[in-house]
Formats: C-alpha cells, sequence, structure tokens
C-alpha cells in the first residue's frame, strides 16, 4: 500500500487542492509563483501544437494560468490572441490582475470576439466554478466546440464539476493540463491529463498545515454540529470522559453527553449515570436513541467494562447513521470484537495499541509508522491517528503526517482532549477532515499552551483548541 500510495490520496477535491495552497502559501510559496508556474507549463505544452493560439480568458485564477500562458506563449513567437470578456473591474485576483498587464506589454493581441487559431486554449471556468456555465462563458464554449481546432484545457474542461465530473455543457477538450494532482471529476478523461508540477514544495502534501483546518461551514441548527454522546470511565479512572467531553464541547459540539459512572460539576456538560452497559433506567442503545446522538466517543477510562460497551456501540452505529471515535481501552478491545467500521469512525491509537491492533510489535520508524496506519485503516475500514512525536493521518488511501505539537502533550490526559475534539468534528464533517483538524490542532494548541505557559495541560489544550480552530475561514 505505502509504495504507490501519494500523500491526500490520488485526486484532489477542490477542498483538499485549496488545504494544499494555503500550506504551501504558509511555506512562503505564493500564488503568484505558482500561476505562473502553472502557465509557463501550459505555454511550453501548446507550443508544439500549431502557430496560432485564441486563449479564452476567465476573471480567477485559471484565467491568470491563462494570460501567464499566452505571454509565454507570444514570447516563443507564437501568434496569440486573447478573448477576455468581462469588464477588468471584474477580476477579484490580484495575481490575475498584475497578468493581464504583463500580457498586454508581451505582444499577445486582445481580440473582441471568437477568432480562428490552429488552437484554442480553455482558461475560462477552473476549480472556482459554480453551477452551470453562465454568459459569456456558456457562448464561448459553445463555440469553441463547433470550432475545429486543437483544444486545450487548463486545469480541468470549463463547464465540469471539479468533485463530480457532471457536466451538462463543457469544452471538449484534446488535452488537459492540471495543476499539481488530478481533480476528481477527470478520472475517466486521465488519457488525455497532463499534470503539471506548478511549485507547491512536497512538505505541502505531506504534512498537515492551516490549510487543513478548512472545515465545513458550522451549520444554523441546533444539533447540526453534532450530538456527542462521550462513554468511558469507570470506579478507577474517572476524569478521562469528562476531559473527553470538555474538549467536544469546546471544540463545537452543540451538546454533549457524559454517560458514566461518577458525576462531576460541569454545568456545560450533560451527565447520565452509566452502571454497566445501563444508562439511568435504559439500555445503552436507548439512552443513545433517547438523546438523539450522532457522534459517539468510545473508550477513555472504561477498563473492564470496554469489550462489552464497545460491542454494544458498534452494534449501534450499525443500525444507525452515527459517527464513532474509538480511543484508549475501546481499542484494545477491538481486534477480539473484529468488526469492520463502514468509514464511519476515527480511531485514535498511540504506537502501543496501534501494535495490539494489528497483532504486531512495531518500532517508531516513520515508515514502519505509515505502513502500520494505512494497514489499520484498511483492516477496520476506518481512519486512524497514530499519535506520536510524528503523527500519521491515514484513511482509505490517504496519508499525511503532523509535526505539531511537543514533549509537553506525553502528560495525562491528552489523549482524552484529542478523542473529545475528534468527536466534535465528526459533528459537521467527514472523518479524513476530521482527523486532520484535530491533529493540527491539538499539537499546533500544544506549541501555543507551552510558549504561553511553560505547560500543555488537557485544560489549556481544551481551552487553545478553539481559537487555533478558528484561525483559518
Ligand atoms: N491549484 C493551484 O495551486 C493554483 C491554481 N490556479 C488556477 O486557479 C484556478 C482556481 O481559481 P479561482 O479563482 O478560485 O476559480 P476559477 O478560475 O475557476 O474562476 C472562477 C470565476 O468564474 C466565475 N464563475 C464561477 N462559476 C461560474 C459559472 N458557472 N459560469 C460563469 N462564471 C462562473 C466566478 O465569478 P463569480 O463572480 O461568479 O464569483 C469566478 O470569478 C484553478 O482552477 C487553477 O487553474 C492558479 O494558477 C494558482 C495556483
Ligand atoms: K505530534
Amino acid at each position: 500500500m505505502l509504495n504507490n500510495a501519494r500523500f491526500r490520496g490520488e485526486f484532489y477535491d477542490v477542498r483538499e487542492m485549496r488545504a494544499v495552497e494555503l500550506n504551501s502559501a504558509s511555506l512562503g510559496f505564493s500564488e503568484e509563483l505558482m500561476m505562473e508556474n502553472a502557465g509557463a507549463w501550459v505555454a511550453k505544452v501548446a507550443r508544439s501544437k500549431g502557430e496560432s493560439f485564441l486563449i479564452l480568458v476567465g476573471k480567477g485564477g485559471k484565467g491568470g494560468d491563462g494570460l501567464v500562458a499566452a505571454r509565454h506563449l507570444a514570447l516563443m513567437g507564437a501568434e496569440v490572441m486573447v478573448l477576455f470578456p468581462y469588464k477588468e473591474c471584474e477580476i477579484k485576483k490580484e495575481t490575475t490582475k498584475k497578468n493581464l498587464e504583463r500580457a498586454k506589454m508581451s505582444g499577445v493581441r486582445f481580440v473582441k470576439e471568437f477568432t480562428e487559431a490552429d488552437v484554442i486554449i480553455d482558461a475560462l471556468l477552473g476549480t472556482g466554478v459554480k453551477g452551470m456555465p453562465r454568459s459569456p462563458a456558456k457562448e464561448l464554449i459553445e463555440q469553441s466546440n463547433d470550432f475545429n481546432a486543437f483544444k486545450i484545457a487548463i486545469d480541468l474542461p470549463s463547464g465540469m464539476d471539479p468533485d463530480t465530473g457532471e457536466c451538462e455543457l463543457c469544452f471538449e477538450a484534446d488535452l488537459i493540463v492540471t495543476m499539481h494532482a488530478p481533480k476528481p471529476g477527470l478520472k475517466n478523461l486521465m488519457d488525455k491529463v497532463i499534470v503539471a508540477e506548478i511549485g507547491i514544495p512536497k512538505r505541502a502534501d505531506q504534512y498537515l498545515g492551516p490549510g487543513d483546518l478548512l472545515l465545513r461551514p458550522r451549520g444554523i441548527r441546533k444539533g447540526s454540529n453534532g450530538r456527542v454522546a462521550v462513554i468511558g470511565g469507570s470506579k478507577r479512572y474517572q476524569g478521562a470522559p469528562w476531559i473527553s467531553a470538555l474538549a467536544a464541547f469546546r471544540a463545537g459540539a452543540d451538546l454533549v453527553y457524559v454517560y458514566t459512572p461518577t458525576r462531576m460539576d460541569f454545568p456545560e456538560l450533560i451527565w447520565r449515570k452509566r452502571t454497566g452497559t445501563r444508562v439511568e433506567e435504559m439500555s445503552l442503545k436507548e439512552a443513545l436513541e433517547k438523546d438523539r446522538i450522532n457522534v459517539i466517543v468510545v473508550g477513555p477510562g472504561l477498563a473492564e467494562e470496554a469489550l462489552e460497551i464497545t460491542k454494544e456501540v458498534l452494534e449501534y452505529a450499525k443500525e444507525k447513521d452515527v459517527s464513532l471515535v474509538l480511543d484508549a481501552d475501546s481499542l484494545k478491545v477491538l481486534p477480539e470484537i473484529g468488526e469492520k467500521l463502514g468509514w464511519k469512525a476515527v480511531l485514535t491509537p498511540h504506537l502501543g495499541e496501534a501494535s495490539k491492533l494489528l497483532g504486531r510489535s512495531l518500532t517508531d520508524s516513520p515508515k514502519e509508522r505509515m505502513e502500520a496506519a494505512f494497514d489499520i485503516s484498511d483492516s477496520f475500514e476506518a481512519c486512524v491517528i497514530l499519535k506520536g512525536p510524528i503523527d500519521v493521518v491515514a484513511c482509505k488511501d490517504k496519508l499525511v503526517l503532523n509535526t505539531t505539537g511537543n514533549e509537553y502533550m506525553t502528560v495525562g490526559g491528552t489523549g482524552d482532549a484529542l478523542s473529545g475534539v475528534v468527536g466534535a468534528l465528526l459533528g459537521r464533517d467527514e472523518p479524513w477532515w476530521a482527523a486532520k483538524a484535530t491533529t493540527y490542532a491539538v499539537g499546533k494548541s500544544g506549541e501555543i499552551c507551552v510558549e504561553e505557559r511553560g505547560h500543555a495541560s488537557p485544560t489549556c489544550l481544551i481551552e487553545t483548541v478553539p481559537k487555533v480552530l478558528h484561525s483559518v475561514k
């Protein structure tokens, strides 16, 4: 699995692409640099296809790529015409504006209507497209499709939905030069696709960064951001589920229930006294149903009751549309239950728990840890946060590493806080994004806590995570 896997998977949807762009920007790689590379690539590929070029330019980033390509093609001695059917003041992107000015200084001819050429380059609608092409892009796509020329699309054919490939009216490309990684919509067109490296550093793909905090916006209805139940605690370990629950609440869950034997006073949280698998006067399943729980965090501090409770939770999850976080003691009993989790769960093992999950010993070597994370994800059909000095997040064919955090986060309760945050984020997003954002944010919070207070206690993490989650929109 590890050998042929790409970090973050083979195809990048619009959100993943945006995450990687933001991560690059945070590493000092500007959009202007990427756009220059993108356009230069297109020009190089296009140059051999003809002597005259008509470039259809939109007002977004893809239009910018087209303008760079126009400039380079003109400098290479080709006859270049640009059709920009908008007003200059409609351009929102600074980099696209700059490249319009630069194209004007580079021997490019600006035309007012569709003009004959050997090659048509589509620089109209890219990953910023919303819905069916509207005028004037619509007419230009239609005219191109009726015209006999060699047709090149930048990034993806205009009109296509980048994530689904849906296409009522699309630019009919002979060749597609896609930026950095193919988009899911191109899956069935891969024989026409060239992937252009536009200068995004490997680190932006391989490691989590601020772009991985691009969660779905919060829902406006109460409950749409998660009704979380934390099931944990025992006579011996009373605090763990409360830390997890408080973390879930502060990370944005709408309602958080704690099903645990011992009460602690947190007015934000709702306590349900649990004795074994009984919750107040109900069975566990009845309680979950009654509280209309849609995310379950199970494991923290469960001790000897873990097997029975985890079994019941998994049974419940099979019947109902709930997301799961399995942590601590629930991870220890998972191999014995031997259940696949159907891609709606996040597992949060450290190395020791990972080794138990796989039934083999593991060392700290990065390669082995990446393999282990993939293997756990495969065998349990779940996303995995393998915690450690370098965390590994793996989910089906996707994997990414994380270096945020520090040695102060070895204190008790750190893992409980993390599982609670995952729970909260599962309330509003899919496991891959919940796992990525949590891993980055909890580590980053640890760094901020040590900087500001000299420690990274769970309480400090719980206070700081919301701020980090908020830092990117
Ligand atoms: N991936 C990278 O690292 C880089 C990619 N680049 C290129 O940039 C585009 C994405 O740029 P973006 O500005 O986000 O989006 P578009 O170029 O697709 O432009 C969107 C504009 O089109 C308008 N729009 C949206 N939907 C429609 C529609 N259905 N019909 C007509 N017009 C539409 C929209 O205008 P609004 O006023 O409606 O908001 C936008 O102005 C990416 O695909 C790459 O090609 C860069 O090179 C940087 C690096
Ligand atoms: K870490």
